[in-house]
């Protein structure tokens, strides 16, 4: 059991935002009002937060509070899940995704999706990459090698690979499999990227590296995680919400949530009471 709160390492950039009133320039998404229901259950309860643009964001909270349904209602994953019903906004660019105008192919692929276990596809790693660029038509060469190296080299495991890229996925271990799928996502350029404990099913040493990646990541994507583990929020994160029953209960810049939190739940939540 947990019986202190985790140590904050990173800097203190985030808090100077005002994650109540960011500025249209810092924002990447709003969400306004969230509710979701499965069939009767609700699994959101009036859920608002602005999500700052160019950082990462930890959704913490005990199992089943949440969090996932969270995440998956910024790519629209929920859509898939019968008797799935959403009431609420979720603004990006200003514009509400469950509009009924949005297509939701292209939301996807402009907010990209990592699972907790990788998910290559049976393919070779090249294959892998491109599998994105290939559906939307584009076919020559040069266009194609430049985006793999590139892509790989993002998600940190070019040097690793650069000599096999036409073997298979397969051939890979887990954490490189998971570094793949993330190379797979950033391929086609999103500006989100969306993690559901993309770290759960590795070894502590890959678990490292793709802390390390994550926090490379934020230079070009905002990175949305959701995470059981609260050291590794506080490890990864510049805003980390804190969500119980459905609720979110606090939001704001790890190091005052893991130090200074302002409700009685989350201080009892981070200092292992329950969960
Ligand atoms: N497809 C579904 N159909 C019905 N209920 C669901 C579905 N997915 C999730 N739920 C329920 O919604 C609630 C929130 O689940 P969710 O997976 O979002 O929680 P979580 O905080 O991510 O949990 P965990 O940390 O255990 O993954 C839970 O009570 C869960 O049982």
């Amino acid at each position: 059991m947990i019986t202190v709160a985790p140590h904050v390492t990173q800097s203190a950039s985030s808090l100077k935002l005002d994650l109540e009133n960011l500025t249209p320039e810092q924002m990447a998404l709003q969400i306004k009002n969230l509710d979701l229901f499965y069939g009767d259950k609700q699994a959101l309860n009036k859920v608002s937060m602005m999500i700052p643009k160019g950082q990462v964001t930890a959704f913490i909270g005990p199992s089943g509070c949440g969090k996932s349904t969270l995440l998956r209602c910024i790519n629209r994953m929920n859509d898939l899940v019968d008797n799935c019903r959403i009431e609420g906004e979720i603004l990006l660019h200003g514009e509400n995704i469950y509009d009924k105008r949005v297509d939701v192919a292209a939301l996807r692929r402009n907010v990209g999706m990592v699972f907790q276990r990788p998910n290559p596809f049976p393919k070779s790693i090249y294959e892998n990459v491109v599998y994105g660029l290939r559906l939307q038509g584009i076919k020559e060469k040069r266009q194609l090698d430049e985006v793999v190296e590139k892509s790989l080299r993002g998600a940190a495991i070019w040097d690793e690979v650069k000599d096999r890229l036409h073997d298979s996925a397969f051939g890979l271990s887990g954490g490189q499999q998971q570094r793949l799928v993330i190379a797979r996502s950033i391929a086609i350029e999103p500006e989100v990227l969306l993690l559901d404990e993309p770290t759960s099913a590795l070894d502590p040493i890959s678990t490292l590296v793709i802390e390390e990646l994550i926090n490379d990541l934020k230079d070009k994507y905002t990175v949305v995680i959701v995470t059981h583990n609260m050291q590794q929020a506080a490890r990864v994160s510049d805003q980390t919400a804190f969500m119980y029953m459905g609720e979110l209960i606090e939001y704001s810049d790890t190091n005052t949530l893991f130090t200074t939190p302002k409700k009685k739940k989350t201080e009892d939540y981070i200092t292992g009471r329950y969960g």
